[in-house]
């Protein structure tokens, strides 16, 4: 499905309400780091992240180490960020 890629200033918003979330250095992403407090409390974390974005059909691209998960959001069918990234930021904050 095509999707409207965000524009500069429209990025330039998102970041400002996702004060956690920083824009990749190619502009396509935004990333942010969460620490848990183990293994147990990240691995949850994903599965209500994974869960969610299963049923919303938008994935995040991350990584695990121990309590570690680093978390980018980019639309794929976008080319870049979309308004599907921040609904997907905001869901991730209430995951936490
Ligand atoms: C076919 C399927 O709907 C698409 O490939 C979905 C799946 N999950 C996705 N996730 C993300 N992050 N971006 C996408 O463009 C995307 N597209």
């Amino acid at each position: 499905m095509s999707v409207h890629r965000l524009s500069e200033p429209e990025i330039a918003a998102m970041l400002a309400e996702f004060p956690g979330w920083t824009l990749r250095a190619d502009g396509h992403a935004i990333e942010r780091t969460f620490k848990f407090a183990d293994f147990n409390q990240a691995f949850g974390f994903m599965t209500r992240v994974a869960l969610y974005a299963d049923k919303v059909d938008h994935h995040p691209e991350w990584s695990n180490v121990y309590n570690t998960v680093e978390v980018a959001l980019t639309t794929h069918d976008a080319g870049g960020l979309s308004t599907r990234d921040a609904a997907m930021a905001r869901a991730i904050e209430g995951y936490l």
